[in-house]
């Protein structure tokens, strides 16, 4: 039986910003395990390990395996990685909904390629829209258009925690609410996010301080748990947020870290497993100008590079 190691670099169609830092292409690492396959692919900005790090563990993990051992990665990516390429995946899953659209990019340029796009003619149910990253009055213009534009449209906005609590409260006083589906960590600061939820009654939905593992509670405008499995890890630490999700009765978006197309796979059958009546946050795929896998979902080789093969006793 095989285990094998492969990286790869897949280019951006442009060059993408993640918590201040430019990517121009997105590099990660395959794993696979008596044919089946995971992905590990820390993301810069939000993970807190780095490739090297996670390339580091996987082989001492692949080595442990071909051994006979069994092994117990620390790093988030890792898990990931790993649990995937060894879980026994529900055989008769579902496919998963089409994911909502992700906007990306300046106020300006969005405006002009909405005046380009078909949405009008077919509205998605949801549309995703990063904000805190361009002047307030540009933002805010750029959404009074879509929820002119697209009435029918629930918007999600995400801000990656980049407002101080003043400045969010600033923020939502001027959002169509009716039209806002919910607003992904408007601060750091979980406290901070909540009080600009009360002071102006946006629903909030949580991201990253699901992955940094710091301390939540319910509350009545949270509405929506953020699963991004590569920062998040293990999958049984993700199911375990989805049980707690299910409990307070809030909803579970599955969402990428912008993967390659294996990855996303993985996470489309994930998203179908744990979230099968919220569509997928996983609109990423189309900012990658390559593919790691076929159309049926062999993994090119010619496009990764081999790290490490190895056969296991196992
Ligand atoms: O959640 C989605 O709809 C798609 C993925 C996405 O928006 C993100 C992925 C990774 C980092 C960020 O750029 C962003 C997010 O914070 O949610
Ligand atoms: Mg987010």
């Amino acid at each position: 039986m095989q285990l094998a190691l492969y990286r790869y670099s897949l280019p951006f169609r442009q060059p993408l910003m993640f918590k201040g830092q430019r990517l121009t292409n997105r590099e990660g690492l395959l794993v696979s395990i008596h044919g089946q396959w995971g992905e590990i692919a820390p993301l810069p900005g939000f993970s807190t390990e780095t490739l090297e790090e996670a390339e580091a563990e996987s082989l001492a993990c692949l080595a442990a395996l071909s051994r006979g051992e069994t092994v117990s990665p620390i790093l988030p990516s890792v898990q990931f990685g790993f649990d995937c390429a060894q879980r026994s995946w529900p055989s008769n899953l579902p496919a998963s909904l089409p994911p909502y659209p992700l906007l990306q990019g300046a106020p300006a340029e969005l405006i002009e390629a909405l005046g380009e796009s078909d949405w009008q003619a077919s509205p998605p149910s949801r549309l995703k829209l990063k904000v805190a990253r361009y002047p307030m009055e540009q933002e805010l213009a750029l959404i009074e258009q879509l929820a002119t534009r697209l009435p029918a449209t629930k918007l999600i906005l995400d801000a990656n925690g980049g407002w101080t609590r003043e400045e969010a409260q600033r923020f939502c006083e001027r959002l169509p609410l009716a039209q806002i589906d919910y607003l992904e960590e408007p601060c750091t600061a979980f406290a901070d996010t909540i009080a600009v939820a009360e002071a102006t009654g946006v629903a909030i939905a949580l991201d990253e301080t699901l992955s940094r593992r710091e301390e939540w509670h319910c509350h009545p405008q949270l509405k929506a748990l953020v699963i991004k499995p590569t920062l998040i890890g293990s999958l049984s630490a993700c199911e375990a947020l989805v049980q707690r999700a299910r409990a307070s009765d809030l909803r579970v978006v599955i969402s990428s870290s912008f993967e390659s197309d294996l990855g996303l796979g993985l996470l489309g059958r994930l998203a179908s497993e744990w979230a099968p009546d919220d569509p997928p946050g996983l609109d990423t795929g189309h900012w990658l100008t390559e593919r790691v896998t076929t159309e049926t979902g062999e993994v090119m080789t010619e496009n990764v590079h081999c790290l490490s093969k190895m056969e296991s006793s196992a």
